[in-house]
């Protein structure tokens, strides 16, 4: 017999999760059905545990800038920690059982298993059937994907999941892709001494952001020794003893493990999306200001296409929860969406790049100043590799969009973030005081280089 609910929540992964506990705080009947862990990729092989390892990786590297302007370290990288801090403190070993609890805690119902539209405003998991009455909230996340290249399905290779279980660092270690995942991961091994090198199809690392930070990090890394091959095509794979290769033509490049870091998948396939009228095979659901796809069926995450990000599939769960509850509030706007590459430096951004707002034919004045130049920066002399990157419109006197790369980018792009959110004018940013002598502060140079 079915089971009649307010609303099915298919897939927990932080948004899903947050917006089936405010749903039923709220007074609601929810079912939210995962077939995983609750709490999706963030928290279990994601953002929290490779944050772990970047910190730790940081540590080393900080370790090893002592010579020359504090006296003498001696740093050597040990992975155990890092391994045990990501099963204990991170994962608890890949169990969600204190997730689990939070959420029934809040009044949902867990069902465990795959979810499936199977009518409108129906879901059905392994034979049991919950309508929702109010209706479906998908959450379905990403899988890692991999490119058809010959052999490499048969390789065992890692994905990103592979990698943040990992007991110890490999020997050597093959990157394909020079996105997100793979910059980050390629300079947390190689700092705890795996010899790496990032196989790159683009032209550049970070395809995604202005071109000035896929440069900065290349030369960051080729310092570091971290091998950057870009614009390659890998034409083939294949294993010999306990050595995996890529092969570029005639070139083999070969290490102990491969991670492969391509990009990802929606997890579409067998929602039974054609039931609602939307289509398994896209790339993403299209939602409307209220996160709604269809009739009785609303989106978040990332499977709308909206930016793969935690920060955005939270936000998303609380314009989908108002919308579902029929509260009034301004649509989902994705004008200001901040994005940070936690490598060393930190590639922290906002809003559009120089290129993505000449496609849009806004008109484009860009400022730059280099982080070395800034006081902070030479005062912080070692590792200070940084700039900032402005992005305004001149017909509207606003930012459309910046990049803070630099030590504690991430952090610096909060006072940018805010500015291209909040549409503050230029002007007003120029007559702001900048506390001297901070990483920030290159804000007001590179506004004086807007003007130049
Ligand atoms: C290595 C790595 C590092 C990252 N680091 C960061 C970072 O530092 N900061 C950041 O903001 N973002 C980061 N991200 C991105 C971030 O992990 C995702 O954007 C985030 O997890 C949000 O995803 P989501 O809400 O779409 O769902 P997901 O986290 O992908 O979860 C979806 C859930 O749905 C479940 N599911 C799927 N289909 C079904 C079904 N039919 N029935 C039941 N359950 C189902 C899955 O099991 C999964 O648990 C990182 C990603 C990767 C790969
Ligand atoms: N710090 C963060 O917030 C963070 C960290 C990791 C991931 N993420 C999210 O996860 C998403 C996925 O990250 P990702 O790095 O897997 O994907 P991505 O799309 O960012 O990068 C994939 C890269 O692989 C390259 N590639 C594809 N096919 C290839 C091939 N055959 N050979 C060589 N290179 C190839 C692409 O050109 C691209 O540069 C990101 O877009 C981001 O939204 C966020």
């Amino acid at each position: 017999m079915a089971e009649d609910v307010d609303v099915v929540v298919i897939g927990l992964g932080p948004g899903g999760e947050d917006a089936a506990g405010r749903l039923a705080e709220a007074g609601l009947s929810v079912a939210a059905v995962e077939s995983r862990l609750v709490g999706g990729e963030c928290p279990y092989y994601a953002c929290v545990p490779t944050k772990m390892m970047v910190r730790a990786a940081g540590l080393l590297a900080e370790g090893g800038r002592v010579p020359g302007m504090a006296g003498s370290a001696t740093v050597g990288p040990d992975w155990a920690p890092v391994a045990k801090r990501i099963r204990v403190e991170a994962t608890d070993d890949w169990d969600d059982t204190a997730a689990a609890d939070r959420l029934t805690a809040k009044g949902v119902t867990l069902v465990r298993g795959r979810g499936r539209i199977t009518a409108p405003r129906e879901v059905t998991v392994d034979g049991r059937v919950l309508r929702a009455r109010r209706g479906v909230l998908l959450n379905t996340g990403t899988s890692p994907a991999a490119p058809p290249i010959d052999g490499l399905d048969g390789l065992p290779y890692w994905t990103n999941r592979e990698a943040v279980e990992a007991t110890e660092a490999p020997g050597s270690l093959l990157v394909l892709g020079g996105g997100v995942v793979g910059v980050e991961m390629a300079q947390v091994f190689s700092r705890f001494g795996t010899r790496v090198t990032v196989v790159e199809a683009g032209d550049r690392l970070l395809a995604n952001e202005e071109p000035e930070s896929g440069d900065l990090l290349r030369r960051v890394f080729e310092r570091e020794g971290i091998g950057v091959r870009t614009g390659v095509k890998v034409t083939g794979t294949s294993q010999e003893g306990g050595e995996l290769a890529l092969h570029l033509g005639d070139e083999r490049l070969t290490a102990d493990r491969l991670l492969v870091a391509t990009g990802r998948r929606p997890n579409l396939k067998g929602l039974g999306l054609d039931v609602v009228g939307l289509d398994e095979g896209a790339r993403q659901i299209p939602v409307d200001g209220g996160m709604r796809a269809a009739d009785g069926v609303w989106a978040i995450g990332d499977i709308t296409g909206k930016g793969a990000f935690t920060h955005v599939s939270m936000y998303q769960a609380s314009v989908a929860v108002r919308d579902i509850l029929g509260e009034e509030g301004p649509p989902a706007s994705y004008r200001a969406v901040p994005r940070v590459t936690f490598t060393d430096p930190e590639i922290g951004s906002v809003g559009l790049t120089e290129a993505q707002a000449r496609d849009q034919n806004l008109p484009v004045r860009t400022g730059t100043a280099q982080i070395p130049e800034s006081a902070r920066g030479w005062i912080h002399k070692v590792g200070n590799d940084g700039f900032i990157k402005l992005v305004a419109n001149p017909e509207w006197g606003t930012l459309v969009g910046a990049t803070a790369a630099g030590p504690s980018g991430g952090e610096v792009l909060g006072a940018l973030a805010v500015a291209v959110h909040t549409e503050a004018t230029t002007a007003a940013l120029r007559e702001m005081i900048y506390a001297y002598p901070t990483f920030h502060r290159a804000i007001e140079a590179a506004l004086a280089d807007l003007d130049a």
